[in-house]
């Protein structure tokens, strides 16, 4: 079996490392949430130190009491971290420190029982609970991130309730019941390591990919923009020229679009083109490209798509518009789509390709609108 005092040794050096490496990253980022989950490690660390003096000293008011009292703290910190993310920590400050008033009472009277160690058991697990249901609350940008971090939670919050069935079903001084909340002990100081770990793992894979949206989505209809639609659409093509298989372009433009924004103003306008990204959104396949590449111009990418199949699509997005208003704010506003089309030929670019499918949406515009024109 591992070694208690060791994994403990350990455990403090990971935390104290963890937590000044989450100190930094709040310097550096000035985010409350890196603050928090420090301040959880420490306190952790803290707690474990004043524990183990239970081997040295019969300090009990330190080694028990103070040591609960820190066990408890840890959690709680780190759900303020979760809920500083958004701001909201605040809210849930009261809530904290009515948890550790509360505990700091009924343990006063108890804390060199085994009942101190089935409330500070079961405290932990109820907050492990919590914090994986407030990062579901959390409103992030990729939730998948955090299903990782919820594991941890989840699994840290059973751990600590089979450790509080095992300390009222048993008593103490079973050799195997001992040896089982040994391993319960190693496991949550394992853990939590881990979990203080995951945090500024997320946090770092989460900035990024705020990043990488800033860079290639459009704010607006959460559509690519043009610098992405470029590059995504380049590859294909070159996919495309050098196994000669078909592709297909097409430029869309809303019709007489400015009077839109001049007749119900411009957040009305704003509202049609999400509107809009989401009606052509509709009729595409997953691996077909769209984007907003200008004001109120988007362009689609059709890998594997013949020309005649491009033209029916085209049209059916066409439809999808003109065959029902556009409603917002009580306003029933309709609109029309002008489609160039074209197909892929010989080497050809990704400019070459839009430019021509471009001249094919003037032409749409040039027959009077509300129509799609293959190109040649
Ligand atoms: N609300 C809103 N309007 C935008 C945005 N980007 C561009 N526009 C508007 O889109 C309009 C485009 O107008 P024009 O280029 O004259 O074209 P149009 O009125 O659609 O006429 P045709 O294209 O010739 O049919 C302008 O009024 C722009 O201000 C945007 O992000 N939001």
């Amino acid at each position: 079996m591992m070694h208690l005092p060791t994994i403990i040794i350990l455990s403090i050096i990971l935390n104290t490392l963890i937590g000044s490496f989450l100190l930094s990253l709040y310097r550096l980022k000035k985010q409350k949430t890196y603050l928090y989950w420090c301040c959880s490690c420490f306190i952790f660390v803290l707690a474990q130190v004043t524990a183990s003096l239970r081997a040295y000293s019969d300090l009990n008011l330190i080694s028990h009491y103070l040591a609960d009292l820190l066990i408890i703290i840890a959690p709680l910190a780190a759900i303020l971290g979760i809920h500083a993310y958004n701001n909201t920590e605040k809210s849930k400050f009261t809530a904290c420190i009515g948890v550790l008033l509360v505990s700091v009472i009924i343990l006063m009277p108890f804390y060199s029982t085994s009942f101190a160690q089935l409330y500070t058991t079961l405290v932990i697990a109820c907050s492990f609970c919590y914090a994986a249901y407030a990062l579901n609350k959390l409103h992030v940008g990729r939730v998948s991130h955090f299903l990782l971090l919820q594991i941890c939670f989840v699994i840290h919050a059973l751990l600590m309730f089979c450790q509080a069935a095992l300390l009222v079903s048993a008593p103490t001084s079973v050799i195997d019941t001992q040896q089982a909340l040994a391993v319960i002990l190693i496991s949550h100081i394992v853990i939590s390591t881990c979990t203080a770990l995951v945090w500024p793992v997320l946090m770092f894979l989460e900035s990024e990919q705020v990043l990488t949206d800033l860079a290639n989505l459009d704010p607006l209809t959460g559509l690519l923009n043009r610098r992405a639609f470029l590059n995504l659409s380049a590859t294909h093509l070159e996919q495309a020229n050098s196994y000669q298989k078909e592709l297909c372009a097409l430029m869309i433009d809303i019709d007489f679009f400015k009077k839109v924004n001049d007749q119900f103003g411009h957040e009305t306008g704003d509202e049609a083109l999400k509107w809009v990204a989401t009606k052509i959104q509709a009729q595409l396949r997953e691996h077909d490209i769209v984007a907003r590449i200008g004001g109120e111009e988007f362009a689609i990418l059709l890998p594997n798509t013949s020309e005649k199949n491009a033209q029916a699509l085209s049209e059916r997005i066409r439809l999808a518009i003109k065959n029902q208003p556009f409603i917002y704010k009580q306003h029933s506003i309709s609109l029309s789509l002008s489609i160039g089309v074209i197909k892929r030929t010989g080497d050809s670019n990704i400019n070459d390709l839009l430019a021509k499918a471009d001249k094919g949406l003037y032409q749409a515009k040039h027959n009077g609108r509300n129509q799609v024109v293959v190109a040649i």
